[in-house]
This record gives structure tokens, sequence and C-alpha cells, in this order.
């Protein structure tokens, strides 16, 4: 039967990739996306400024929205602390069992915890599943119309403190229109705007950090 392109995206990593090294993963995957096949992941451009974001924050506790195959998630975990935690969520079984592949090939299963199912479901279970008090950042990189529900449910589930930090992927392409307006213009919100490219391409796209005042 057919390969999917994630499955392809896996193969690449275990041929070229060294077990052990994410960095090695990271090279791997965006070789196969640049020369092989397209595919969405933050890429090596917003990479950098996501690894930068990261490594300012040096967050004990950060949360995914969207794993597809794992790229953002050996990336963030291989810049945290010992004892840090990566919860990411990813609700198609398909790509969750890839990435879970993908980040056990770079050896950073200790420091994720993969969680298969939808953003909107989960985030209200964090504290009482996970023991999750609040996240020192979060990373949005699932569908683009559940970036904005998906703050105002951590908000009101109280997940996130005076400077949590969240980081928002494809705020130009595909787009995050609402979303951008409302951290932009709230006053319980400091963001920023880190003008980038679409992953693998020439298009315009950024990241976009917002602080939460609390
Ligand atoms: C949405 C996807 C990323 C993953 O998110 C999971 N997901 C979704 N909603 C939820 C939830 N509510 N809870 C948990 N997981 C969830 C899904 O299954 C995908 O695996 N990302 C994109 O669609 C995406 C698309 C593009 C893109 C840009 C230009 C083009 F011409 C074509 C595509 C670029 C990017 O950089 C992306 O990130
Ligand atoms: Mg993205």
């Amino acid at each position: 039967t057919q390969s999917t392109r994630p499955q392809r995206l896996l193969g690449a990593v275990q041929k070229n990739a060294t077990r052990g090294d994410p960095r090695s993963v990271v090279k791997a995957i965006d070789h196969f996306c640049r020369n092989q096949e397209w595919a969405m992941n933050v890429g090596d451009e917003k990479g950098c400024i996501l690894d930068s974001v990261v490594s300012e924050v040096n967050p004990a506790t950060v949360l995914e929205l969207g794993t597809y195959c794992g790229y953002s998630t050996v990336r963030i975990a291989s810049l945290l602390p010992p004892h840090a935690k990566l919860i990411t969520l990813e609700f198609n079984p398909d790509f969750a069992a890839i990435a879970r592949q993908v980040i056990a090939w770079a050896g950073l299963e200790h420091k994720v915890q993969l969680v298969e199912g939808a953003s909107g479901d989960w985030i209200p279970k964090m504290k009482e599943q996970f023991g999750v008090e609040t996240f020192d950042l979060v990373f949005l990189d699932h569908w683009k119309d559940r970036y904005l529900p998906d703050t105002h449910l951590m908000e009101e589930c109280g997940l996130l403190r005076k400077g949590s930090v969240l980081l928002a992927d494809n705020v130009i392409c595909p787009g995050t229109p609402d979303y951008l307006e409302f951290v932009r213009s709230s006053p319980r919100y400091k963001s920023q705007y880190f003008k980038s490219h679409l992953e693998y391409t020439k298009v315009e796209d950024g990241l976009e950090k917002s602080v939460f005042l609390g």
C-alpha cells in the first residue's frame, strides 16, 4: 500500500539522523522538506526564532498545540532544562504515531508527553490529569481558527500566569486574523511580531509572541 508523507518523513529521519541526536533529527527533516516533499513543520527559519524564545523563557512547563510529526516538539524539548516537561496535543492518531517515533529517535521521550486528542477537550483536564499548575510557554500551531478560542479556554482554566508566553505560528499564512487582532488589542497581552517566511518557501509568514500580563 502507498506510504503517507509523514511515514516518508519518518523514514528520512531513521535513514539520515543519528539516534539520540535531536539536532540531526531536525536537520534530516528540514533536508527532506526542502529537497523531497514540503511538509507543514515550523521549519528552520521560524525554528530559529522558536529556539530563541524557548531559550529566553527557559520554561519548566510547555504546552504545544498541534504536534504533527514532532519537528517543533524535538526543537523545543532539546532546549529544556532538566526536569522540565513538554505536553503536546495531537488529535490525528496517524500523525501522533509518527511523532512518537520521531521524538523517540531524538531520544527525548522522557521530556515529552504526547497526548492524543483535541485541545478543546484536553485543556480543561490539564490540571487534574497532568498535575500542571500553569504553563510558562504555549506554542500554538494547530487549526488556525482554534488559536483564539483555546487562548480564552486556557485563561478560563487558570493555566496562564503573569508572564506566561504564547508563541503562535502561521499568524500570516495560513493566517489567524481573529487571534492576532485579540492579542494585539487586549490590555492583558504584550504582543510582538517576528517576521519570517512560510516554512521552506519565500512566502511571508511570522510568529507572534504574546506575554500574558495577568
Ligand atoms: C493544524 C496543523 C498542525 C497539526 O495540528 C493538528 N490539530 C489541529 N487541530 C487540533 C486540535 N484542536 N487539537 C490537537 N491537534 C490539532 C493537526 O492534526 C495537525 O497535525 N497545521 C497546519 O494546518 C499548518 C498549515 C500550513 C500551511 C500553509 C500554507 C499552505 F498552503 C498549506 C498549509 C502551515 C503550517 O505551519 C501549519 O501549521
Ligand atoms: Mg505551523
